[in-house]
C-alpha cells in the first residue's frame, strides 16, 4: 500500500517537472516575437539611458503628461524603464534583463526546447545581482553603476561583514559560477596551463629546428650555385652571396627564409631536377628545372601503410576462433529414401484427368510435361494453337474438380516460357529440410551479402535470395501453415553464413516462446537496448523503444555513411577494412542488423501509429545502412498490412490463406488460398510469383545450432542498440488541470474503486465514447492516479482508496 503511495506521489512530482503551459504553436510565435522585440526596445532604451539619463530624470514619474519631453530613444516609455532597471533597479547589469527577454523571444519564435532557458534565467539573474553588488562599491563615483539595489544589497552586505567579508562572499559567487555554470576545476586550468607552456616550448624548439634546417638549406644552396674556381664565400657576406646567385637563372623554389613555416613531419616527396646544360662558350647558363611531384593523398598513404604493416582489418578478429555450425547438426530427413520419389501411376493418372478435363471444352494439346517438385508437380502443357489462354484460366475449378485435388493452381502463361502450368499437389510430399538446401552448392557459393535459403522450387532446386536486396521481407499465412518453421529457416540460413561480428538480430517475440531458442546466442548474434534484460523482445512497450532506438542508430549510421562518402554499408565497410576510415572519429565497423517480428498484427492492434511510424521510417531508409525488416503476421487484413506497410515491403512471402482476399493482402493477386499448407508458399519480390516449399527446420535443430554456439566464446554483452529514452508517461503531454473532463473526479473514483485502469471501464460505466474514455484516462496519468500504458494489460492504479483520492485530489 505504502508502496503504491509513494509510485503516486512521485509519478505527481514529475507532473510538475515544467510548468504546464499548453502553447500552440501560433501562440508561440506571438508571444516569442514580442518578447524578442521587447527584449530589443529594452536595451535601446538602455543605451540611450545611459546618455540621457540626466535629462530626462525630471520626466521621471508624469508618465501621464502628454507635453513633457523626453531625450531617451524611445521617449516615456524608455525613459520610465530603464529609470526602474537601472536606476531603481540594478544599474547596468540591467542589460541582463534586456538580453534574456530576447533569448526567450529567440526560443519561442523558433520553437527550440525551453529546458535550457530556465538555466539561463537562473544564471543571468545570478549575474546581475553578482554585478550590481559589486558595482555597489563604485556607487558614490556613479550611481548608474550598481543601481539602488546593488548599492543597497552591498550596504546591506558590508553593514554585516564589512569589507573584507562582502569581497570574500563576492569572490565565493563567482567561484561557484565557475565551478557549476561553466564547470571550471583547478585541474582543468592546470592543464590549459600545462598545455600552453608545452605548446609554447615544442613551438620555440619547433622554430630553432626549423630556422637551422632553413639556414643549412640556404648555405647548402649557395655551396651548390657557386662557381667552383671562385673562393669559398664567407657566410656573413649576404650582399656579395646574393649577387653571385643573380648570375644564375635559377627557377628551383628557394626556401623562403620564414621561420614560421610550418615543417610538416612527414617526408614530402623529392622533386625531380632537370639541368640544361648552357653553351659556356657562348656565354648561355645552365638552367636547373625542377618538376613538382603530385602530393599522394594523406589518408591513401596512411592507409596503405596500415594495411602493410597490420593487413585488412578483419571485423572477426575479436572472435577469431568462432567455429561454423555444420551442417550435421541438422537433421537429413530423406536419409532412408533419399529425395523425391515419382509415383508413375499418379502422374499417368493426372495426366489423363488433366487432358480429359481439357478435351470436354475442346482445348486440344499439342505437348504435356512434368516436373516433380517436393510437394507439387507441375504439368506445363502447350495448346494447340489458336486456344485462348483466357478459356483455359477460366477452367480453374473445373480442372481442380475433375482431378478432386486441393491446391490446384493455373499460371497462364508461364512468365518467361510459353507454357500453360498446371500445379497437382502430390499425394505423398517430400520434406525439403534445411541440410538439403543448406548443403547445397547453391547457398554455400552465393555470392551475397546476407544469403537466405528459402526452400526448393517446383523443380527442385534450391531457392536462395538475398535479404540485403529484397530489402525487408513480410511473412503472412494462416495460422499453423509454416511462418515460424519459415522464420527460422532464415535465421538459421545466416547463422550459416554470417559471423557474429557481421550480422545482428533483434527479436520481437510477442507469442514468448517462437524465438527463445535464440536466447543462447545473445552474445553472439543479438542486439538489444542497453539496461534491458532480455534481448529478445516480449513485452510490445518495449518495442516502441527499440524500434525508435533502431531509428537513432539508422540515423547515426547514415551520418557515419555521409562522413565516409559512401553510398551504402558494404562500400562503407570495404573502406573501414581498407583502413581508410579512422575509429577515433568515431567509425567502425557496421554489422548488418536484422529485425524480426513474429506476430506484427499483436504489435499493431497494441501499440498502433507508434509502431507503424518508426516501422515505416526503417523500411524506407534503411535500406542502404543495412538494417533488414523481416515482419510476420497471421492476420493478413489491411489494417495490419496497410498501404504504408505494404509499399515499403516489395518482397512477400504467402503461406496458405484461408480466403482469396487474404491472398491479394498479401500478394496483390489470388494464390495464396490454393497452397496446401506445411510450408507450401508463393514467394514474390515485386515482380512474378514463385511457388516454393520451404525449408523444415525444427526446433531441436535449431536448439542444436544454438547451443553449439552458445557454448563458443561470446562478446561480453549483446551489441548495444543506442539508448531511446521513451516518453515517461504513455501519453507524453502535461494536461492542464483547468482542461480535464468534467467527469474526470467521477473517472477517478471509479477507477479508483475498481483498481483497474481501464478505458474500456470508463466506457461502460460513464456511457462515453472511446475517445473521451482514453483522452480521460490520459488526464489520470498526467495526475499521478493510474500508471502508464502497459500494452494488452490494464493501467495500474496509484491510487488505494477513495479517501485517498480525496486527500490527492484536494491537495493538488
Ligand atoms: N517447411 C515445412 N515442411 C514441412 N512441414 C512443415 C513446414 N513448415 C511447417 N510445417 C509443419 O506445420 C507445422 C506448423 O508450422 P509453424 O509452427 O511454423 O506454423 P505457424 O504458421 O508459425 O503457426 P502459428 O502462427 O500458430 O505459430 C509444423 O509443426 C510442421 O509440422
Amino acid at each position: 500500500m505504502a508502496k503504491k503511495k509513494t509510485k503516486a506521489k512521485k509519478t505527481k512530482k514529475a507532473s510538475y517537472k515544467l510548468p504546464k503551459v499548453n502553447f500552440t504553436r501560433k501562440h508561440k510565435v506571438l508571444l516569442g516575437s514580442f518578447l524578442l522585440l521587447l527584449g530589443l526596445a529594452l536595451m535601446i532604451a538602455f543605451v540611450s539611458f545611459l546618455f540621457n539619463w540626466k535629462y530626462d530624470q525630471d520626466t521621471i514619474g508624469h508618465f501621464a503628461d502628454r507635453q513633457l519631453e523626453t531625450k531617451n530613444w524611445l521617449s516615456k516609455f524608455g525613459a520610465e524603464v530603464s529609470h526602474f532597471f537601472i536606476y531603481n533597479g540594478f544599474g547596468v547589469s540591467s542589460f541582463s534583463i534586456a538580453i534574456l527577454t530576447f533569448l526567450t523571444g529567440v526560443y519561442l519564435f523558433l520553437n527550440l526546447k525551453t529546458k535550457s532557458l530556465i538555466s539561463f534565467w537562473f544564471w543571468g539573474i545570478l549575474v546581475m545581482l553578482w554585478l550590481a553588488t559589486v558595482l555597489g562599491f563604485f556607487a558614490d563615483k556613479n550611481a548608474l553603476l550598481g543601481g539602488v539595489i546593488g548599492f543597497e544589497t552591498n550596504d546591506f552586505l558590508q553593514d554585516y561583514l564589512g569589507f573584507a567579508g562582502t569581497v570574500l562572499v563576492l569572490i565565493f559567487v563567482l567561484i561557484v559560477y565557475f565551478v557549476i555554470r561553466l564547470n571550471v576545476t583547478p585541474e582543468l586550468i592546470g592543464g590549459y596551463f600545462k598545455r600552453t607552456r608545452d605548446e609554447v616550448t615544442q613551438d620555440f624548439e619547433d622554430s630553432k629546428a626549423k630556422e637551422e634546417k632553413v639556414l643549412q638549406d640556404f648555405l647548402e644552396k649557395e655551396k651548390e650555385n657557386q662557381p667552383p674556381k671562385e673562393e669559398p664565400k664567407p657566410i656573413s657576406d649576404t650582399n656579395r652571396a646574393s649577387a653571385e646567385a643573380k648570375k644564375e637563372v635559377n627557377l628551383a623554389p628557394t626556401p623562403p627564409p620564414t621561420p614560421e613555416t610550418k615543417v610538416e613531419p612527414q617526408p614530402e616527396p623529392k622533386p625531380e631536377k632537370i639541368v640544361i646544360e648552357g653553351n659556356k662558350e657562348d656565354g648561355d647558363v645552365s638552367m636547373e628545372v625542377e618538376t613538382t611531384v603530385e602530393e599522394e593523398e594523406e589518408v591513401g598513404n596512411l592507409s596503405k601503410k596500415l594495411v602493410k604493416d597490420f593487413g585488412e582489418f578483419d571485423p572477426t578478429l575479436e572472435l577469431k576462433n568462432y567455429k561454423f555450425p555444420s551442417t550435421n547438426l541438422l537433421k537429413d530427413y530423406n536419409a532412408g529414401g533419399g529425395g523425391i520419389t515419382i509415383n508413375q501411376e499418379e502422374l499417368e493418372e493426372n495426366k489423363n484427368n488433366i487432358v480429359r478435363t481439357l478435351k470436354n471444352y475442346k482445348i486440344e494439346i499439342a505437348q504435356i510435361k512434368a516436373t516433380v517438385g517436393p510437394t507439387v508437380t507441375l504439368y506445363e502443357i502447350v495448346p494447340e494453337a489458336g486456344v485462348r489462354i483466357s478459356k483455359i484460366k477460366n477452367l480453374e475449378d473445373d480442372i481442380a474438380l475433375s482431378l478432386a485435388a486441393l491446391g490446384i493452381r493455373i499460371i497462364a502463361p508461364i512468365p518467361g516460357k510459353g507454357t500453360i502450368g498446371i500445379e497437382v499437389p502430390n499425394k505423398n510430399s517430400t520434406i525439403v529440410s534445411m541440410r538439403s538446401v543448406i548443403a547445397s552448392s547453391k547457398f554455400q557459393n552465393a555470392e551475397m551479402e546476407l544469403p537466405v535459403a528459402l526452400g526448393k522450387t517446383i523443380s527442385n532446386e534450391t531457392y536462395v535470395v538475398d535479404l540485403a536486396k529484397m530489402p525487408h521481407l513480410l511473412m503472412a499465412g494462416a495460422t499453423g501453415q509454416g511462418k515460424s518453421v519459415g522464420l527460422n529457416a532464415v535465421l538459421t540460413s545466416l547463422l550459416y553464413s554470417k559471423h557474429p561480428a557481421e550480422v545482428k538480430f533483434v527479436l520481437v517475440d510477442p507469442k514468448k516462446v517462437e524465438l527463445t531458442l535464440f536466447n543462447k546466442i545473445e552474445r553472439h548474434y543479438l542486439a538489444k537496448l542497453p539496461n534491458s534484460e532480455d534481448a529478445i523482445i516480449t513485452d510490445n512497450t518495449k518495442v516502441i523503444n527499440t524500434l525508435n532506438s533502431l531509428c537513432i542508430e539508422m540515423d547515426n549510421r547514415y551520418d557515419m555513411l555521409k562522413d565516409a562518402m559512401v553510398r551504402n554499408i558494404k562500400e562503407y565497410n570495404e573502406k573501414f577494412k581498407a583502413r581508410k576510415l579512422n575509429p577515433e572519429n568515431g567509425h567502425k565497423y557496421l554489422p548488418y542488423i536484422v529485425l524480426v517480428v513474429d506476430e506484427f498484427a499483436d504489435l499493431i492492434m497494441t501499440a498502433g501509429k507508434e509502431v507503424e511510424t518508426p516501422i515505416a521510417r526503417l523500411a524506407q531508409l534503411a535500406r542502404a545502412i543495412g538494417i533488414h525488416l523481416i515482419i510476420a503476421t497471421q492476420r493478413p487484413s489491411v489494417n495490419v498490412i496497410t498501404g504504408m506497410i505494404k509499399a515499403n515491403f516489395p518482397a512477400r512471402i504467402a503461406f496458405r490463406v484461408t480466403s482469396k482476399i487474404d491472398s491479394r493482402t498479401i500478394l496483390d493477386t489470388g494464390g495464396a488460398d490454393q497452397l496446401i499448407g506445411k510450408g507450401d508458399m508463393l514467394y514474390t519480390q515485386g515482380n512474378y510469383l514463385v511457388r516454393l516449399q520451404c525449408a523444415f527446420v525444427d526446433t531441436p535443430e535449431v536448439e542444436r545450432i544454438t547451443d553449439f554456439i552458445g557454448s563458443q566464446k561470446a562478446y561480453p554483452d549483446a551489441h548495444l542498440l543506442p539508448e531511446y529514452e521513451g516518453e515517461e508517461s504513455g501519453t507524453g503531454v502535461d494536461i492542464d488541470v483547468s482542461e480535464r473532463d468534467k467527469l474526470f473526479r467521477e473517472a477517478a473514483e471509479i477507477l479508483v474503486i475498481a483498481q483497474q485502469g481501464s478505458a474500456s471501464l470508463l466506457q461502460r460505466k460513464l456511457k462515453v465514447g472511446y475517445n473521451r474514455a482514453g483522452r480521460i484516462v490520459d488526464q489520470l496519468e498526467a495526475a499521478g492516479i493510474v500508471g502508464p500504458f502497459e500494452g494488452s494489460k490494464a493501467r495500474q492504479v496509484l491510487i488505494t482508496d477513495l479517501n485517498a483520492l480525496e486527500d490527492y485530489l484536494n491537495n493538488e
